[in-house]
């Protein structure tokens, strides 16, 4: 992080956090200022504490001298505390140097009612005289200055007192030992059922420990195995980019610096490094990398991990910030498993610490696994182990990378650009316009009442572009009603557009949006900042929400967005503002890109950035062949994912590096008009869009793709289905936004960058006012990149796709109801009782097209059922009737003919059947032909 970044990045990461504090209960003063502390304040209480702690030992366990305030103090204690007193010296201690370790500590949520719960328990037990404790002389002496001393002071009297007055001595004795107990629970983080659980796993491994020690096993040799090292080199210490000195931009930073949160990273080095080969950093709950958040140095070894953390997670770790970090839905097809991340929060810092020990754990099990035995045959085939059309080894050897560093790549590693070169907006322009709010607000109750609808203004929130009115409605009053009413109150309140949201998600209220008089310009500079911890260098900024929040989207965790709306509305701007975001904290080794525009005017900025994979495509039929050679990337990437035994891309690449290989960079596939290309080739290119959208993820290949015919044969229904994050901007019918993100709203929207944002796994809409970028600072920053290095280019990327035999033949020019491989497929689905076209992909090792056409021909013949949604077709034959379809199929009617079993439930007769002889013959033809 840059030291001359930090104020401004200070500033927005309080900015962003100040609307989720507003919609909390605010906390009382003295709390407030107490957590607002900062360390080196707390530094100076924790060793006051410890200064304070010593004296106490000489006066309270040598029977030093304290001078007046020092006796008076202990006579205090003592006579508060009685002899539960004795333990202050440790115990402000141990308070000072949880202060002063903070950073270095997880956050122990109940870690104050615990201590309370102790203390309390043990002048309880004191007074009480539960155990022996203090003597225990009963009620009749409390209070007296003989004992409150030896027992447990003035307070615990008072406990003792009352608690004996109202449940007896007996309920007294019960109580104390209740409170000791819980307040250990709290302090040690530690639940009953664990401890049981534990103590029982203990035993078992002790005894099975036991039983394997060999009979003459002497002494010196280790009884219990131990633990071998692990195969792979264990993640670095992680990065804490809040912490310690930041070097100034404009910097060198390495690919390593860039994209290597776990490398270590001390202020102190030279800000210019040749670091290569880089590490593209991933999400931290995926992968399980151990990284501090807080105050920890640079180059402090990370944390051990927390025995409690592991076990108890639940009471470590904080609130987690709001962020859109979705996991991937499953498509149809199953993906490789990649590690999933809580939908929609960063996971809190131990938990993610807790998942990286789990995550080290998996690994070194998995490398003993290798070790040990070889992958049994009989293990469930996943996606990862067959691949459709998997490339072969020789192919894997000799394939060129996509990535790697472009030729004249600086030798000290890239520059990153300086982001002081984005515009900001003026002190008085970030801030929203709320005049006339409250004439706006009365006109809106007056002109419901007009209607006969109750409601009563509960709280406004001024974005830059609208505010939004929270109304409570009066009881009965349905909210439907405010809804109808869209148009009249836009016309009463003479505002161009108004937006409702019945309701306000997660409120008991109805929103309405209005129009600010004066709309804000929200520059990329108000909102840009690097990407936050456990994000990919994909992240990107896309402007501020209702509430003047700025919002960001790691589009690796998107995986594949979709941006449409008419045209003007916004759509480039917002496609600008995301490749900026990119440029801004991506090198070439962290990030290559394949921009498609078909327009020719929208992308050619970008045309002499190091970043592209390809020149900036502007013929559909290039943008076809592109995709369906990162297609082929895609196969080739995962073929040597499946080599390497690896999951995801970071986990690749830290293989890669660890074998002296470049790391692959992530590959950003932006689309700006999808549907010139959806005129050129359409089947080739949803195919292509298909199948990158529905595997790509892991491989760190994604797809921005970007419309402005929200028609649906652009946005198909496949490429819906596969695309799952939205971004809609202002449309003319509510069927578009429809279309687009499958409610209405995008209709009232208001254009010039106003966006609903619908990320992966959510149902909820986040109105965002996008940022812009103008053209100026787009081509400083685009120049910036140009001194640095030449684009590598792949044309290679471009060049029609070779044709593949197998595939071919059920091509495009073949008749769409015969296929050499019908039979196997029909073989193939009655032996597995379903069809499903992924199934088909992977055990015939045929493209998805051909798949889903083998599927169709069966459904037309009778064999499978037809498409019903989400369910699995079914297979409307049995095995007794294969050798008559199969004999079809093949073209041999004489077979079938006078084949013995004609019996059970014949295929029924479908519309095409006269047809079968024509095509039996061609089939014949198309077999030798093959053969
Ligand atoms: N975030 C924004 N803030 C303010 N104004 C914007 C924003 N985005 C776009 N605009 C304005 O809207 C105009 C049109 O934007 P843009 O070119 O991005 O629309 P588009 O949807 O891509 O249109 P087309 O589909 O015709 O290319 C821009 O010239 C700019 O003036």
């Amino acid at each position: 992080m840059s030291r001359s970044r930090t104020p401004a990045r200070t500033a927005a990461s309080s900015r962003r956090s100040a609307p989720k504090r507003a919609g909390k209960e605010a906390p009382s003063g003295s709390l407030r200022s107490w957590r607002q502390l900062e360390q080196r304040q707390f530094d100076q209480i924790g060793l006051g504490l410890l200064a304070l702690s010593v004296f106490l030992v000489f006066l309270m366990y040598l029977g030093a001298w304290g001078g007046a305030i020092g006796d008076g103090l202990v006579d205090g204690l003592l006579s508060l505390f009685g002899q539960v007193a004795y333990i202050a010296p440790p115990a402000v201690a141990a308070a000072g140097l949880l202060l002063i370790l903070r950073p270095l500590l997880p956050a122990i949520r109940p870690f104050r009612t615990g201590a309370l719960l102790l203390l309390s328990a043990l002048m309880l037990l004191f007074a009480t005289g539960t155990f022996g404790l203090g003597g225990g002389t009963g009620r009749d002496e409390l209070f007296t200055a003989e004992v409150v001393r030896p027992r447990g002071g003035v307070l615990g009297d008072a406990l003792y007192w009352a608690l004996s007055s109202a449940l007896g001595d007996i309920g007294a004795h019960v109580v104390g030992v209740t409170l000791l107990l819980g307040g250990v629970l709290l302090l040690t983080g530690a639940s009953i059922a664990s401890m049981v659980s534990r103590t029982g796993e203990g035993l078992r491994q002790t005894t099975t420990a036991l039983r394997r020690v060999p009979s003459g096993t002497t002494s010196d040799e280790p009884a219990i195995p131990v633990e071998r090292p692990a195969r792979r080199r264990a993640a670095p210490p992680a990065e804490d980019p809040t912490s310690g000195p930041t070097p100034p931009r404009p910097r060198r930073r390495t690919p390593d610096a860039a994209t290597a949160p776990d490398e270590d990273r001390t202020g102190e080095e030279p800000v210019v490094r040749r670091a290569r080969p880089a590490r593209v950093s991933e999400p931290d709950a995926g992968t399980g990398e151990v990284r501090a958040t807080r105050g920890a140095p640079d180059d402090a070894p990370a944390t051990p991990e927390l025995d409690g953390a592991r076990r108890y997670p639940d009471l470590f770790g904080e609130a987690p910030p709001m962020t859109f970090e979705p996991p991937a839905p499953v498509p149809d097809e199953p993906e490789p498993a990649v590690d999933e991340e809580p939908p929609t929060q960063i996971a809190p810092r131990a938990a993610a610490r807790a998942a990286a020990a789990a995550a080290a754990a998996a690994a070194r099990e998995a490398a003993e696994r290798d070790d040990e035995e070889p992958a049994t045959a009989d293990e469930e085939p996943t996606e990862r182990d067959a691949p459709a059309e998997r490339p072969s080894l020789q192919e894997l050897r000799e394939r060129q990378p996509m990535g790697g560093s472009p030729e004249g790549a600086p030798e000290d590693g890239y520059v990153l650009p300086d982001p002081s070169l984005l515009k900001v907006s003026a002190a008085d322009q970030l801030r929203p316009d709320t005049a006339g709010q409250e004439e706006t607000a009365a006109a809106l109750v007056e002109a419901l009442q007009h209607f006969k609808v109750e409601a009563k203004v509960i709280g406004t929130i001024a974005g830059p572009h609208i505010t939004r009115y929270e109304l409570r409605l009066a009881p009965g009053i349905k909210m439907s009603k405010v809804a109808q009413l869209k148009d009249d109150l836009a016309y009463a309140l003479a505002a161009t557009d108004i937006r409702i949201l019945a309701p306000v998600p997660g409120k008991t209220a109805v929103g309405v949006e209005v129009p600010n008089k004066r709309r804000r310009v929200v520059h990329l500079g108000d909102v840009y900042d690097d990407p936050p911890q456990g994000e990919t260098p994909l992240t990107v900024w896309l402007g501020k929400d209702v509430s003047g929040a700025p919002i960001h989207a790691d589009l690796a965790k998107m995986p594949h967005l979709l941006v449409a709306g008419t045209t003007g509305a916004g759509k480039s701007g917002c496609v600008n503002a995301m490749l900026s975001s990119i440029l801004l904290h991506a090198t070439p080794d962290d990030v290559r890109l394949v921009l498609v525009d078909p327009k020719q005017v929208e992308l050619n900025h970008y045309e002499s950035v190091p970043h592209l994979l390809t020149p900036v495509i502007t013929s559909p039929k290039m943008a076809a062949n592109a995709l369906q050679n990162l297609v082929r990337e895609m196969e080739w990437r995962y073929g040597v994912m499946s080599v390497k035994k690896t999951r995801n891309l970071p986990e690749l690449n830290r293989v890669r590096i660890d074998e002296g290989d470049e790391p692959l960079p992530y590959i950003l596939c932006v689309i700006d008009e999808l549907a010139d290309l959806m005129m050129v080739a359409p089947a080739d290119v949803e195919d292509a869009i298909i199948r990158i959208a529905q595997k790509a993820r892991a491989v760190g290949i994604h797809l921005v793709l970007a419309t402005q015919s929200p028609r649906v044969d652009v946005i198909t229904g496949m490429i819906k289905a596969n695309v799952p994050s939205r971004i809609a901007f202002s449309v003319s019918s509510q069927t578009d936004s429809r279309v687009i993100l499958d409610q209405n709203g995008a209709e009232s929207l208001l254009g010039r960058g106003d966006m609903l944002f619908n990320p992966v796994g959510s149902s909820k809409l986040t109105r965002i006012q996008g940022a812009y970028i103008d053209e100026a600072e787009i081509a400083a920053l685009t120049r910036h990149w140009a001194t640095q290095g030449e684009p590598e280019l792949r044309e290679d990327l471009l060049e029609a796709a070779e044709e593949e035999p197998a595939d071919d033949a059920g091509g495009d020019d073949l008749d769409n109801d015969s296929d050499p491989l019908l039979a196997d497929a029909i073989e193939l689905v009655v032996e597995m009782g379903a069809a499903s076209t992924s199934g088909l992909q992977r055990r015939l090792r045929v493209g998805y097209t051909r798949a889903g056409r083998l599927v169709d021909m069966m459904e037309r013949r009778g064999i499978v059922s037809a498409f019903e949604g989400s369910k699995a077709r079914q297979v409307l034959i049995s095995p007794m009737d294969l050798p008559r379809v199969l004999a079809q199929a093949r073209g041999d009617a004489s077979a079938a003919a006078s084949a013995d079993e004609p019996t059970g439930p014949s295929a029924p007769p479908t519309d095409d059947a006269g047809d079968d002889d024509d095509r039996t013959g061609e089939h014949a033809a198309l077999s030798s032909a093959g053969a």
